[in-house]
């Protein structure tokens, strides 16, 4: 099994990006939602993406946005990737995607079988579907789990990904159960909301790493 990809979400230092960066995250979240304790504004995300490396993509969060404040987010901040965690449809991911050179996500939360199907509405619209506990308090970074026994047996119908209350002991865990090859965590790193620890986001790094089989 290779090293999954992870994305550490809702960073807002200087310093903590940059321990996200060397500890090999190969993503990094910036969050644009004022209910969120790990809001930044357009002009403090737009500064800590300039220290983002080429080789670690940026993804910027967006929730229920219009189109225009969308294409002003995405021209201030530049980043690789939206993840966009709200009610969007299908139909506007995919408009936006034809418009704007920019990555596609879709975080989706996952309460049971039937979501899952459901959640192939989204197949052709984004580039990736982010599975997530459902919204809670905030839509997402409630670090809640969502079952994973819902992904044992999950053939993929696009590029997805795992979110929702991992944290350094329990990645390995789901990464064997779920067979995913990109991680993202937010809760689980930090040492309240909507602080990130450094320690935390190596550990989580190094419990990732230690899910890759031998050659
Ligand atoms: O993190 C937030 O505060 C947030 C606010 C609004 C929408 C999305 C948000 N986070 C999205 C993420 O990608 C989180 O990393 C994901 O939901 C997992 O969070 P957690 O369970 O806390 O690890």
């Amino acid at each position: 099994m290779p090293a999954p990809a992870v994305k550490i979400c809702g960073l807002s230092t200087p310093e903590t990006l940059a321990a996200a960066v060397q500890a090999g995250a190969t993503h990094v979240g910036l969050v644009h939602h004022p209910d969120s304790p790990r809001h930044l504004t357009l002009d403090q995300a737009a500064k800590l993406r300039a220290q983002v490396p080429p080789h670690v993509q940026t993804v910027l969060l967006l929730v229920n946005q219009q189109p225009q404040p969308t294409l002003e987010a995405i021209a201030a901040v530049r980043p690789d990737i939206v993840q966009f965690h709200g009610k969007e449809t299908p139909e506007w991911l995919a408009l936006l995607r034809g418009h704007a050179r920019v990555g596609v996500w879709k975080a989706f939360g996952l309460r049971d079988a039937a979501a899952l199907e459901r959640s192939r509405k989204y197949q052709g619209a984004a580039d990736l579907l982010l599975f997530d506990a459902p919204a809670n308090r905030l839509p997402g970074g409630n670090g809640l789990r969502l079952d994973w026994t819902l992904l044992a047996g999950f053939r993929p119908f696009m590029p997805w990904g795992l979110a929702g209350g991992l944290n350094p002991a329990n990645v390995a865990d789901a990464i064997r159960q779920t067979g995913a090859t990109l991680v993202d965590v937010s809760s689980g790193v930090e040492s309240e909301p909507g602080v990130k620890d450094a320690g935390l986001i190596r550990d989580f790094l190094r419990a990732t790493q230690a899910t890759v089989a031998p050659a």
